[in-house]
């Protein structure tokens, strides 16, 4: 069977999709998503459950940050409920083990639902007023998710540095015609990242009608630029 590292992939992109493939992270069917649409495949990253899993996933977005030239300077780093809560934890831990230049880097999230005794409040680790924030998150489809992390940040007085994501699963807004990735660089002019996109998947899968149901999905959420 080929898997995603005989092609031309970079090799953290290629051990990510066939982990993502082996372990089902990856699946096959019919899905809704937070948009509404209904996808012929979803990326489930609460499968990222095991050391293995979590290093593989580590060494991806730690290769993606370190060797992005476009790297902004941060301060936080930033996982909006519930998936990107681990990631963030994980990214930051990674990164202050290979550089001491990050050792000083927090991470926060946010609830979902504020808590109102204790600590309080609706941020947990890492307050971010006055801090360069850098968004962490599993995908990224519409974009909804992404905003409603953005206006958090903003909101607790933060400054968003960028955005890395794991999947851009290359799709358009719901009410616009560009792709949600685009949307987010040209709305708030900094880096945005993803580690590996639909069409890196699409090389990854090796069963030929799955590869053409990706494409079809793919085609028909496509931002209005790349359907012409
Ligand atoms: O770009 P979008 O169209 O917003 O879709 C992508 C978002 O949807 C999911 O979050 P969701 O809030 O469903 O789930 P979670 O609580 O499992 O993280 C996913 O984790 C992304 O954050
Ligand atoms: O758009 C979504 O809601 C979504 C897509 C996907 O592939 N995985 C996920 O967790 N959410």
């Amino acid at each position: 069977m080929a898997s995603s590292s005989d092609s031309q992939l970079a090799r953290h992109k290629s051990e990510l999709i066939d982990l993502c493939i082996s372990s089902q992270i990856l699946k096959f069917g019919s899905f809704t998503l937070k948009s509404g649409r209904v996808s012929p495949y979803f990326f489930n990253a609460g499968l990222f459950n095991t050391a293995r899993s979590l290093t593989c996933l580590a060494d991806a977005f730690a290769q993606t940050l370190i060797q992005d030239p476009n790297l902004p300077e941060f301060d936080v780093i930033f996982g909006p409920a519930y998936k990107g809560i681990p990631l963030a934890t994980l990214v930051c831990s990674r990164l202050g083990s290979l550089d001491e230049k990050f050792l000083d880097v927090g991470y926060s999230f946010n609830r979902k639902e504020k808590k109102d005794h204790g600590e309080g409040g609706g941020i947990v680790g890492y307050q971010l007023k006055g801090k360069r924030v850098l968004v962490v998150d599993d995908v990224i489809t519409a974009g909804t998710a992404m905003r409603e992390a953005t206006d958090i940040i903003k909101a607790e007085g933060g400054i968003l540095a960028g955005i890395v994501v794991c999947l851009d699963r290359q799709e358009r807004t719901t009410d616009g015609e560009n792709s949600a990735m685009e949307n987010c660089r040209s709305e708030y002019q900094v880096p945005v990242t993803a580690i590996i996109t639909l069409e890196d998947l699409i090389i990854g899968v090796p069963d030929e009608s799955l590869k053409q149901q990706m494409r079809e999905y793919g085609n028909k959420y496509a931002p209005v630029s790349k359907t012409q």
